[in-house]
Formats: structure tokens, sequence, C-alpha cells
């Protein structure tokens, strides 16, 4: 039971109320046991938390997961729960919304017994066992609260946690309050219960999350604009894969192919680099073995130079250096090593994955798998399709995905493909901000108070600013020969900030040097300090070039990042890479750290109002008319032409044939 329909909440409720049904449940004479199979999660473990035991199959999984949905458990979930483990684990529960194993809730007190057979049978025989005990001690809303000497202090602190985690929610906060008047008589707790949840149901947060929940499952039911789609398309089985390049991304990448139980051949170039990868990647995967507790065989991945192993391999995912040339040529090479019916993938971030397939003898079976850094840990994969791109292979590396824990978003080959080409203008806009007066942490700050894990400049220091100095310099915009332009600087006839590339220049490459944008303890350091000497050179920089520095507040720092970038969001529908706005909130809430209590931001820029956008993006134009990505987009003008329809309705205003596919 995996607790109330969700859909239920944006129309009325029908069917008996919970709560009532649940004290009814807990008050009667006959003890009732729930039998756990599967889920029990949100209302259906606080249905069990009413019953008087709770038995589960040793593969259920339990939790309160409505933190997620901008919600708090408001079936009595928020008073029995620390009644019966406590204040702290119940609270960890709540605030994260995590599940916990049937034997992880053994352990915590949840249930009352684990078993490997069929959970209905075991609990009629327990409940034949305990037909003539007293009840009385089984109704946890009787319970006094089990209050610790230092519950203010555990409750502060979980408070400062939500506040930490929420980055703005304020689901977390909620649930921490409530939990909070456990200690209060169960009717006087149930009371700020239904108070809290009255305050969230009817939330923008509560509204934004919730369609996150069913964005996120609305991606996998892709299709490509030759009418090929999830429910036509067949993925193959996938029983070996190979790894080739075992750097930052492939070494990830390797790890979640083991947890996913499919065995690996993992290639380098030479034997220090794989010796390297070989310790890193068993460090990685003996540390999940200990979290997850799960006996993995460790054998399941194979660490060589020869390529000789992958002609027994269904699919390669290649993560060698971002070079067009060295991935063409180890594609032409795979295409003659690698038996014909093996899936050729690639984890590039932008490079035209079309060009690639030509240097193969199948690009049908070309598809790009794009994982984002922590590939282990970071739940999101682009599948980048091409015009050649077969069905069967867009299903496999979707259904791929699936196993690895991924949500994976199909998407169209284009430079940067969608979450990359979206970032460019963001990046490019905080730039143009530090020439105008800001510093690195106050860009950052306002984007961090919007609600972003990390600002621009954090984040591009944390990946290593020399990623980008090559993607500019790959794209003829910097590096020696190009001829440096005049106030502001332009490029390619356009506005161009070279501090990026003059920061890379002087060795500042980033967290890997101790210092990008930011200052760090030493090289690979994470603590992310300001830098008096960014603030010279920034000083520096517009006196050179006649800059007078300004204030600028934290309302133009987020429109002209924030808008800028769903500009861009607005351009990709047009060229139609993505068949739904859907995709783009789904990657950048899962892949780019955007917060998920706004909804992505498409569904931010329908909530702040269409017209608005296009009307600030006018503004900023104007003020700026040598920055061609604040020109507002057409869609964008269309839509609000056409009286800002809901966001579902905005593929229905793209004209036929401005699709770049
Ligand atoms: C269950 C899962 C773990 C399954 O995962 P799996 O990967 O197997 O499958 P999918 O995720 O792809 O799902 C398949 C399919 O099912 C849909 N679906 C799943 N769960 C739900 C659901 N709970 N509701 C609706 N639909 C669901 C999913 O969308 C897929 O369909 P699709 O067509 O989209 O492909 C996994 O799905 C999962 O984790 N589900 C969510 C579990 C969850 O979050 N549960 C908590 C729900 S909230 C809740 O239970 C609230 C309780 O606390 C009860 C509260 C009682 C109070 C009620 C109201 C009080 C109102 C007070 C307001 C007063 C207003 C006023 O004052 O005016
Ligand atoms: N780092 C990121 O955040 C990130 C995110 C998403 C995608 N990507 C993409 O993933 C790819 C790899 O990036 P990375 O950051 O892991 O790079 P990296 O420099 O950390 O690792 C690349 C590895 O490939 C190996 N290699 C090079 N040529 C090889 C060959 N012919 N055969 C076998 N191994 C070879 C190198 O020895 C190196 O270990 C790039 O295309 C990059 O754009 C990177």
């Amino acid at each position: 039971m995996s607790g109330a329909d969700i859909r239920e909440f944006s129309r009325p409720m029908t069917g008996p109320a919970l709560v009532p049904l649940i004290d009814a449940i807990e008050a009667g004479e006959k003890p009732v046991v729930a039998a756990i199979e599967g889920m029990a999660l949100g209302g259906g473990l606080e249905l069990a938390l009413g019953c008087h035991y709770r038995i589960a199959h040793s593969k259920a999984q339990l939790g309160l997961p409505e933190v997620t949905l901008g919600l708090i458990p408001a079936a009595g979930g928020t008073q029995r729960l620390p009644r019966l483990i406590g204040f702290p684990a119940a609270l960890d529960m709540i605030i994260t919304g995590r599940r916990v194993s049937a034997g992880d809730a053994l352990k915590l007190g949840i249930v009352d017994q684990v078993t490997e057979r069929n959970a209905g049978e075991v609990a009629v025989a327990f409940a034949r066992s305990v037909v003539d005990c007293p009840l009385v001690s089984r109704r946890l809303s009787t319970w006094p609260p089990l209050c610790p000497a230092d519950l203010d202090n555990i409750l502060q602190m979980a408070l400062a946690r939500a506040w930490q985690r929420g980055r703005g929610a304020l689901a977390p906060v909620a649930c921490v309050q409530a939990v909070q008047a456990a200690r209060l008589p169960y009717s006087q707790g149930m009371q700020q219960e239904q108070k809290l949840m009255s305050m969230l149901f009817a939330s923008p947060q509560a509204r934004a999350l919730q369609y996150c929940f069913f964005s996120q499952r609305a991606v996998g039911k892709w299709s490509m604009p030759n009418g090929a789609c999830w429910d036509n398309s067949t993925a193959r089985p996938i029983r070996k894969a190979a790894v080739i390049g075992l750097g930052t991304m492939g070494r990830g990448i390797a790890v979640c192919l083991v947890l996913a139980g499919i065995p690996v051949i993992a290639m380098e170039t030479d034997e220090k680099q794989l010796e390297a990868a070989r310790r890193v990647v068993m460090a990685l995967l003996e540390k999940e073995v200990q979290k997850l507790a799960v006996g993995l065989h460790l054998g399941l991945i194979h660490f060589t130079l020869e390529q000789r192993y992958l002609r027994e391999v269904d699919l390669v995912i290649e993560a060698v250096f971002e070079d067009l040339a060295l991935k063409k040529q180890l594609f032409a090479e795979l295409s003659s090593v690698c038996h014909p019916d093996t899936l050729l993938c690639t984890n590039t971030s932008q490079l035209d994955v079309d060009q690639l397939a030509t240097a193969t003898s199948r690009p049908d079976l070309v598809v790009g798998m794009h994982f984002f850094a922590p590939a282990n840990k970071i739940k999101l994969l682009e599948v980048v399709f091409t015009s050649r791109s077969s069905p069967e292979a867009v299903a496999t590396a979707m259904q791929l995905g699936k196993w690895l824990g991924k949500v994976s978003v199909a998407v169209a080959n284009c430079p940067g493909f969608v979450g990359n080409r979206m970032l460019r203008p963001y990046v490019e806009q905080a730039g143009f901000l530090l020439e105008e007066g800001a510093t690195p942490e106050q860009v950052d700050s306002a984007l961090e108070h919007f609600g972003l894990a990390m600002g621009v400049f954090r984040m591009s220091d944390l990946s290593g600013l020399d990623v980008g100095w090559r993607v500019r310099k790959a794209a003829g915009l910097t590096g020696p020969g190009v001829p440096q332009g005049q106030l502001l600087q332009t490029q390619q006839g356009y506005r161009y900030s070279p501090l990026a590339d003059l920061i890379c220049q002087k060795g500042r490459l980033g967290q890997k040097t101790g210092c990008g944008w930011y200052l760090y303890e030493g090289p690979g350091g994470h603590m992310a300090r300001p830098d008096p000497w960014v603030h010279a050179f920034l000083e520096e920089y517009r006196r050179v070039h006649g800059l007078q520095p300004r204030s600028i507040g934290q309302q133009e720092v987020l429109e002209r990042c924030l808008f800028a970038l769903i500009n861009e969001g607005f351009r990709v529908l047009e060229d139609r890479i993505v068949m739904d706005p859907v995709a783009l909130d789904v990657i950048y809430v899962l892949g780019y750290g955007w917060p998920a209590h706004t909804g992505g931001p498409m569904y931010y820029a329908g909530e702040v109002g269409l017209p608005r956008v296009l009307g600030r993006l006018e503004y900023y134009q104007r003020v700026h008319p040598d920055i061609p990505h604040l020109r507002p987009s057409a869609l964008l003008r269309q839509l609000v032409a056409k009286g800002s329809p809901p966001i579902h309705k905005w593929m229905w205003h793209i004209e036929e044939g401005s699709s770049r596919l």
C-alpha cells in the first residue's frame, strides 16, 4: 500500500476519511495484525501503525515519503511513530522520507516480526497466538511520548537540518513541528498535525513537488519524432557491458553497473590508470556493500587493457576525454572489435553524437548515455538519440538507465543536449554580472537563497573550470590566435566575457587546484572561501576595461541567470529536442540541483507568470542588446500572446515545421 492516491489531492476526495478509520481500528477490541508485503508507504504505514501488531516480509519496505510531496504524514504518522521508535529515529524517517527495509524496521521496533514466508499467512497464525492477549498496551496513540532528557536539543538540531536540507522547502520544517507536537497528549498532537497539513496541502510547493513526482514517471513514456515510443519498442537484455575510460565518470558508471548486477569489462589505456581506477572502484563498491548490507559479487567487474574482451559485451559505454577525434577513432575501433549487434554508447557531455555514429559501422546502434557526476549518485540520465538511432537502441538505453536506478530522459541530439545547453546562458549571465560589479559570492548567494543546491561559481569550481575552457577553445571563442574583442568584449559579433578564460590562464581550475572563483584549503579541498585575489582581479579588469561597477541586487541576479536559462528551455522546446516541457524540469531537478519545491525551471516560469518572464527578458534585452540569449524566444512570445496556457498545453503552440529534427 503506497498511501494516498496523490492524484486525488487536486480533486475532491471520496471514500472514508483515513484518520477516523485508523483510530477505529486501533480502538477496536479485536486484535488487528498488519501483514506487510511490498511497500507500506505514507498512509499505508500509518494504517499499519494503527494496527496492534505488524508482520513484514523480509523484502518489504516501509516509509513516510510525504515530505517529498510537500506534505507531512497526516494520518497520525507524526504522532504514532515517535511514540513507537523514539523522536530521533522518527524525525530522521519523516524529514528525509527515506524508506527502511523490513530488517531495519525490525531493529527500529516498527514491526514485530519479519518473515521469509507469505506475510498474510504468518500474520493469521500470529493473530491466533495473541487472540487472548490484552490490547491496551498495543494502542500506540495511548503510549506516553518517549521524551529523552535532551529532546529540546534534538528538536533544534532537526529543525536546523530541515532548513538546511530543504533549501526553502516548507514541508521538512513542518515535519519537525508536527513531530514536536508528539510531546503533547495524542489528541492535541493530532490537532497540530492537521493544522500543519492544512497549511501545506494547498501550498504551491506541494503542487510543485507532486508535479515533480508525476513528471519523473512521465519521462519514462518517451517517444521519438518518427513515432517510435516506449510501448512499441523493445529493449534488449544487457548480459554484459563495458566501460571504456575509467576517469571521473567511467568509475562511477562502472560502479552503477556492478550494483545493478551487470558484469562489466572496465578498460583503460595503461596499467597505471587501470590500477588507480581499480582501487577507487573497488573501494566505492565495498562501501556500498557495507551500506546496503547486501551480498554483492565483486568479481562482476574485470579490469583490463585488452580490447579482445569487448567481443563478449552487449553494450559499451565510452567515457574517454571530451575530444571528438579521439572518440571517433575509438568508435571506429569498436566497430571492428565488438559484435555487430553491440550497442555503442557515449557519455559525451556535448559533442555531436551523430558525428560519432558516422564513425561506426552501425549508426543505428549508437546513442548518448549522458550520466552526471558523480555518476553513482546522481539519479539523472540523458539518453541522446540521433537521426539514425534505432528505437531498440533507445529503448535499451532507457531501460538500462532504469535498472541502474536512474530516471532516464530521452532527448534529441543537439549541442549540449538539454541540460548543458540550458546551462550555457545561465553561466554566461553570471560572468557578465561579475563584469558589471557583482562578486562570485553575491551571485552564488542569490542563487542558493533561491534554492539551487550550489551557486554557479561554486558549481563551476567543483566541475573544474578547464572543462568549459576546453569547450570555448574548441568553439573558437578563446585561445591562441583568437583576436581579443573591444569593450565590452565581443566574440563572433556578440558580447563575450573572457573572465573565466583569464582565471584559467592563471592556473586556477577550481577545487582540483585549490583555487578558482573561490579559495580552498588546498588542491582537492571543498570549503569555498571568498578570495581577495579574485576581488582584486575583478576590480583591475573593470578598471582596464573602463567598466563602472554598480550595485547588483538579488532580483537582477535571479532574473538574468534564471530567465536566460528558461528562455533557452523554450528554444529547446521549439526545436523539439524533447517532446514535453516536463523533461526539462526533470533534468534540472535531478541533474542540476534545481529546487524541487519550485517544480523545475519551466514549471517555475509558469508559476512566476509567462508575461512577467517575457517582460523582464525584454527589459534586459533593451539594456543589453548585444546578448542574444536575452532575446525572448518565439515560443515564449507566442504562449503569452495566447494567454499563457498551462504547461501541459505548451507543445500545442509550436508551429509545425519548426522542429530541427
Ligand atoms: C509505490 C512506488 C514505490 C512504486 O514504484 P515503482 O517504481 O514500482 O512504480 P512507479 O513509481 O512507476 O509507479 C507506478 C504507477 O503508480 C503511480 N503511483 C504510485 N504511487 C502512487 C500514489 N501514491 N498515488 C497515485 N499514483 C501513484 C505512478 O504515478 C505510476 O503511474 P503513472 O501513470 O504515473 O506511470 C512508487 O510509485 C512510490 O514511491 N509512490 C509514492 C508513494 C508515496 O509518496 N506515498 C505517500 C502518499 S501521500 C499519503 O499517503 C498521505 C498520508 O499521510 C495520508 C494523509 C491523510 C490525510 C489526507 C488529507 C488531509 C487533507 C487535509 C487538507 C485540508 C484542506 C483544507 O483544510 O481545506
Ligand atoms: N566530469 C564530468 O562532470 C562529466 C559529466 C558528464 C559527462 N562527462 C563526459 O564524460 C567523459 C569523460 O569525462 P571524465 O571527466 O570522466 O574524464 P577524465 O579525464 O576524468 O577521464 C577520462 C579517462 O579516459 C581514459 N582514456 C582516454 N583515452 C582512452 C582510450 N582510448 N581507451 C581507454 N581509456 C581512455 C583516460 O586515461 C582517463 O582516465 C567526457 O566525454 C566528458 O565530457 C563528464
